[in-house]
């Protein structure tokens, strides 16, 4: 069922074929290479259902506006599927055979202001992430924290920032799929560009096609960041940038996970590169990209 889709429409009124264009009705591949469990499900013609979030809807509907929407993957609106409401948007696995995905995260900050100010408020400590943090670092806790046996999301995530390149090098390497179906999603202590450079250089297998690829992609989205209006009026946090590449040399990279990106009280504006401090809702986003370039541009042989 089809809450709102104006575009879903207009193409469904031209007939099923017109909706995506040598798309197969069936069968879809689809792999999910981190993000919670259970929130997506593969649509028909090439879509993808994620769980609803009305926040990442808003998002969505702008950037199909803007000029960013070259790289996020086409909105078609709100779909429900046994009384559960989806975003409903393009699986971009569909035009690639045996892919390689990998997800990078954005970004000097993974939580919100307003995340900050309600922990500041009402602190609400969190058992399965003191699991979580002692799992990987049993000496990380405080000795409130491991009397409580629990931690605030906001110290969770800031914890998880500096353990990994997120609070270094404004981006982090959340895990990725091999097309020979290796998956590696061991990376919270991934931090020093060295450890970064050999991680990127594992999933593209040392391909410098794939890595020029990949560069020339991000240089364009650096420059449609730039000047995106979505992108100066939004503080985007814990957004990731989605890489796929196949053994055909075909590589794209998209914006995906709107689900905490939001929109900043006008006439505030941000250049995602200034350092955060508490207030000014920069999120690092274009820093991490300046890095993320360099590091891949580092990878190429010298010509
Ligand atoms: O990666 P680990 O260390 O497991 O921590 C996860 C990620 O930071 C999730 O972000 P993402 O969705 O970007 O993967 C976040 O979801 P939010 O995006 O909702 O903040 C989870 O918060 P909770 O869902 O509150 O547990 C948090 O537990
Ligand atoms: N449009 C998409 N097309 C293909 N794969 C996607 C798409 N959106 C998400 N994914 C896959 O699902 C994973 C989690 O997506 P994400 O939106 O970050 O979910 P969550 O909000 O649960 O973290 C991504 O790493 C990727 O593997």
């Amino acid at each position: 069922m089809f809450y709102e889709n104006s575009a879903w429409k207009k193409h469904k009124s031209c007939g099923t074929s017109s909706l995506l264009p040598m798309t197969p009705k069936n069968p879809q591949q689809w792999l999910q290479v981190v993000g919670h469990a259970g929130s997506f499900h593969v649509g028909d013609y090439g879509t993808l259902l994620k769980r609803f979030c009305e926040g990442e809807r808003q998002c969505y509907l702008k950037l199909m506006e803007d000029t960013l929407r070259p790289f996020v993957p086409a909105y078609y609106g709100v779909v429900q599927r046994d009384e559960q409401d989806y975003n409903m948007m393009d699986n971009l696995l569909t035009h690639f055979n045996t892919p390689a995905i990998m997800d990078c995260k954005m970004g000097s900050r993974t939580y919100q202001e307003e995340e900050l100010l309600m922990a500041q408020e009402r602190p609400q400590p969190r058992k399965d992430m003191y699991e979580k943090m002692v799992t990987v670092d049993p000496e990380a806790p405080t000795d409130q924290e491991r009397a409580q046996q629990a931690v605030l999301k906001t110290r969770y995530m800031q914890w998880r920032e500096t353990l990994s390149s997120t609070a270094t090098l404004g981006f982090r390497i959340e895990g990725f799929r091999k097309a020979n179906e290796e998956c590696h999603t061991n990376f919270k202590r991934t931090k020093s560009r060295e450890q970064v450079t050999e991680a990127l250089g594992n999933f593209v297998e040392s391909n410098t096609h794939i890595v020029w690829g990949y560069l020339r992609r991000l240089k364009q989205l650096r420059q449609e960041l730039e000047t995106s209006n979505f992108f100066k009026t939004h503080e985007v946090v814990g957004s990731s940038l989605l890489f796929v590449h196949d053994w055909n040399g075909r590589t794209g990279i998209w914006m995906i996970d709107f689900g905490k990106t939001v929109a900043l009280p006008a006439p505030l504006t941000l250049d995602h590169r200034t350092p955060w401090v508490e207030g000014n809702r920069e999120d690092g986003y274009l820093w991490g990209l300046d890095n993320l370039i360099d590091i891949l541009a580092n990878m190429l042989p010298l010509t």
